[in-house]
């Protein structure tokens, strides 16, 4: 948990948010706050936004219009990537590259400590025994629990997942679930999205509702 950001601010405040596309509004504007301990469910159908909010948090985008405080500090799009760790629906990893060494460079890319226990990481998400499987030989579900086992050695404290429970078993289901608790139970934040057809995490769970999507003209 990264220890700099002041513990007695909301880790997550946004006030007015908007984002637009070509002049139509996507979202917002919006106002909400999360704070440590504390998980966010943004709910909303298809097409309604959500994935598009993520990335706006995740500082993947810019948004329109708004402020996001990180910790009660105002942040930018570079603050917002280095204080968050993103799960989206594209795993984003090196397809050539094995699942252990996929973990490796994410590793590295984290800063995190090289003693760290990667194959033991792999476990914990079900992937013992795929250590030398190149990512592009997963199948939808592991993927995600290798992008699972990536969060983890972010160390972010806000995590942003997008539909976190799509593509997984049951078991896998239960996964997302404990590592959700454990991450809350740190001190972490987690905001996550669903469109309605999976069950919330076991932890204080706020909702934030996004508006159905426009149809175009
Ligand atoms: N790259 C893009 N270019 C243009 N329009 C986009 C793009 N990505 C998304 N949109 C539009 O932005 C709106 C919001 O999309 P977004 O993916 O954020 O919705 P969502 O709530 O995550 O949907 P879903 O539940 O289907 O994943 C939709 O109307 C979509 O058509």
């Amino acid at each position: 948990m990264d220890a700099s950001l002041p513990a007695d601010e909301p880790l997550l405040q946004a006030r007015g948010l908007c984002f637009s596309r070509n002049e139509e509004p996507v979202f917002g504007p919006l106002d909400f706050e999360l704070g440590r301990g504390q998980a966010l469910l943004v709910l909303g159908g298809n097409g309604a936004g959500k994935t598009t909010l993520l990335r706006v948090l995740a500082g993947l985008l810019a948004a329109g219009a708004g402020e996001v405080h990180l910790a009660g500090q105002p942040v930018d799009r570079d603050h917002l990537a280095r204080g968050s760790a993103y799960l989206g629906h594209l795993p984003g990893h090196k397809a050539e590259l094995s699942t252990l060494e996929n973990l490796e460079f994410a590793r590295a890319l984290a800063g995190a400590p090289a003693g760290l226990d990667l194959a033991a990481a792999l476990a914990r998400v079900g992937l013992a025994g795929y250590e030398d499987t190149p990512a592009r030989r997963l199948s939808a579900g592991q993927n995600k629990r290798l992008g699972l086992a990536r969060l983890g050695l972010q160390r972010a404290p806000l995590w942003l997942l997008d539909e976190p429970y799509a593509n997984l078993d049951l078991e896998g289901i239960a996964l997302v679930n404990r590592l959700i608790q454990d991450h809350v139970a740190e001190g972490g934040a987690v905001l996550l999205t669903t469109h309605g057809a999976y069950a919330a995490p076991p932890v204080p769970v706020r909702t934030l509702e996004l508006a159905p999507a426009r149809r175009p003209a």
